[in-house]
């Protein structure tokens, strides 16, 4: 139903099994609208040091990640605490633990002098020790194994996949880390780690620990596990993609109620330019940012307004 792809099949033309992959990727974006990507540029040991910095970060005390608290801004770069993003208005805020981190743009950056919050500064903890460095060369990299993805993906379901990735010069792409803590014993029906939602931007190519959680939506009801060992990857798609090819590319629904174990998973957003124009041909435009910002606005805490 999900099905497992060979990065190198999928974006190398030339590869014996070229034709299998990219049938399989179209069959997967255009359907269930999620698959499994192995053997990137990003080798299993790199997603494991990035998942041990991550938890070094989760696990230090609360006075510590409050140095690089979010809801201290006005935009989304640093640490959310638990209850901090509500992706449903049907349910509760969720109660993992975040922290994102977006493209380093220098201060006399036009986007940063305009004050864009999509492109606002990355805040960084003192603690772990390189947790900077490690997040942006990962960010860097990461980006441009979405970007290939993206383009064969987008090549598979017969759309134009290079007009597609040159809206990606300066992205608004966002690392994120996801920290599920132990479900809380008071957890109710309405509590989730992520409750039900979408991802709002393009691709999302998401790491996690191998530990479980994550359900994705099917289509005629029920939801489907899908796990990911660090150096595999879970692709998914975002509400920008699919009105962008005018809905043949799904964005769903997927969701983590939590267990007893906790879990840490790491998505990069893969979000074009704030200036892309997502509408499909011949609509109205859409511009990017306004797309994501409004999503911004309506599911992070400290951006809602009341
Ligand atoms: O933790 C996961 O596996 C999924 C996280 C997710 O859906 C998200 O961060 O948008
Ligand atoms: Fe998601």
């Amino acid at each position: 139903m999900i099905p497992r792809i060979d990065a190198a099949a999928l974006t190398d033309p030339q590869h014996a099994g070229h034709a299998a992959a990219r049938d399989a990727a179209a069959t997967a974006a255009t359907g269930v609208g999620f698959l499994t990507i192995h053997n990137t540029a990003l080798t299993p040991a790199r997603v494991s040091d990035v998942i041990v910095a991550y938890r070094a970060f989760f696990h230090l005390p609360a006075a510590a990640k409050q140095t690089v608290d979010m809801s201290r801004t006005g935009s989304n770069r640093g640490w959310g605490a638990s209850g901090s993003e509500q992706v449903n208005p049907d349910a509760n805020p969720d109660y993992k633990q975040v922290f994102d981190c977006g493209v380093t743009l220098p201060a006399s950056h036009p986007y940063r002098t305009a004050g864009i919050p999509a492109y606002a500064r990355n805040q960084w903890p003192d603690q772990p020790a390189d947790f900077a460095p490690l997040l942006r060369r990962y960010f860097t990299d990461a980006c441009l194994v979405a970007r290939g993805l993206l383009v064969a993906i987008l090549n598979a379901v017969g759309e134009d996949g290079p007009f597609f990735a040159d809206k990606f010069g300066t992205p608004m792409a966002l690392l994120r880390g996801n920290f599920y803590p132990r479900r809380p014993a008071s957890a109710g029906a309405r509590d989730f780690g992520i409750a039900t939602h979408t991802d709002y931007g393009c691709l999302t190519l998401l790491a996690t620990d191998g530990s479980p959680g994550l359900e994705v939506r099917q289509r005629g009801g029920g939801w489907i596990p899908v796990s990911a060992p660090p150096g595999e990857f879970v692709i998914n798609f975002g509400e920008m993609l699919e009105i962008w090819t005018a809905g043949r590319v799904k964005a769903t629904p997927h969701r983590v109620i939590g267990t007893q174990d906790e879990r840490i998973s790491v998505p990069l957003f893969f979000n074009p330019d704030h200036d892309a124009n997502v509408a499909p041909a011949g609509a109205a435009p859409v511009m990017a940012l306004d797309h994501l910002q409004r999503r911004f606005n309506e599911t992070y805490v400290h951006l809602q307004k009341t």
